[in-house]
């Protein structure tokens, strides 16, 4: 049976590490203080929003909350971003997505200011993952090298497999494990013999957004298993893209949902959040 990576405890402990590194930088009379956009009410994005801006006062940052109705045009959009970029009060700036059909997502997330670019979707950040210099990194893909580190899980030298080429997720989390000496492969909807690829996986991450797609046979026999995915049923019952019940009896380590890779991304945006406060 694999053990449970338990992302709720670990982003709890990264919390209480940022807490007191706050409670430093306000000693020294630094603030911080987070622009946190929605447009819409999507249910989801109000719970992820709400948690967003409960974690800043956790740690002790300041967030400003702009919930912005349905019919916000882009320009009016763009026009919020532009007062908050020149705006010397706040250090982040996130745009929670996904945005309504009518906004164009590149267009908001090139207009949002890489300095402030808590979220590090960014041009100028995802280009300097590519390079291996400092600068903002995707916060779930962060947050899962956390939970692999923080679990003594070794990454160098190990045949990793990244099911899933978003640019939030599956491109920057490549770039992060090679960054740490994974040998990597990206898979996705065109690869041939997925289940082949899956199966030479010490570490696999998952993030096809398919509710249970991933089944025991997909894994090698102690593999590290990572789910990104999370669906709602009719019932509110949540689940990966993995199925757990099979998957844990093959893997050694392996994320939950909930409670897995999910609250990471919040404990890392946090994170994020410290570093621009430095800046
Ligand atoms: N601007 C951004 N938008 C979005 C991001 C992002 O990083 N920046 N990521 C996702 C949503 N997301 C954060 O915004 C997020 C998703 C899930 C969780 C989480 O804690 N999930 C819980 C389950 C919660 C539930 O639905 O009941 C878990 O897995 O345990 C936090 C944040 C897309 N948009």
């Amino acid at each position: 049976m694999a053990k449970i990576i338990d992302g709720k405890k670990i982003s709890a402990e990264i919390k209480e590490e940022l807490k007191n590194e706050v409670a430093q930088l306000k000693a020294q009379g630094i603030e911080g203080t987070l622009a946190v956009i929605q447009v819409g009410n999507d249910p989801a994005s109000s719970v992820y929003v709400n948690n967003k801006k409960k974690a800043c006062a956790y740690i002790g940052i300041n967030s400003e909350s702009f919930e912005l109705p349905e019919e916000t045009t882009q320009e009016e959009l763009l026009a919020l971003i532009a007062k908050l970029n020149a705006d010397d009060s706040i250090n982040g700036i996130l745009v929670q997505l996904p945005v309504p059909k009518h906004i164009d997502e590149k267009t908001i997330i090139n207009a949002i200011s890489p300095k402030k670019d808590v979220d590090g979707f960014h041009p100028e950040s995802v280009g300097s993952l590519v390079i291996g210099q400092p600068g903002f990194v995707s916060c779930t893909p962060a947050g899962i090298i956390e939970l692999l580190k923080r679990s003594n899980v070794t990454i160098d030298g190990k045949n990793c497999v990244i099911v899933g080429r978003s640019n939030i997720v599956g491109k920057p989390m490549a770039l992060l494990m090679l960054r740490e000496n994974a040998t990597v492969t990206i898979a996705h909807s065109h690869t041939k013999n997925l289940k082949e690829i899956c199966q030479n996986a010490d570490i696999l991450i998952i993030a096809i957004g398919k509710r249970e797609f991933i089944t025991g046979d997909y894994i090698k026999e102690g593999a590290v298993v990572i789910d990104v995915g999370i669906h709602r049923d009719e019932n509110n019952k949540l689940a990966g893209d993995v199925k757990y019940d099979e998957a844990e009896k093959k893997a050694s380590q392996i994320t939950p949902v909930p409670g897995g890779v999910g609250p990471m991304t919040i404990a890392m945006l946090m994170n994020n959040c410290v570093k621009a406060m430095k800046k």
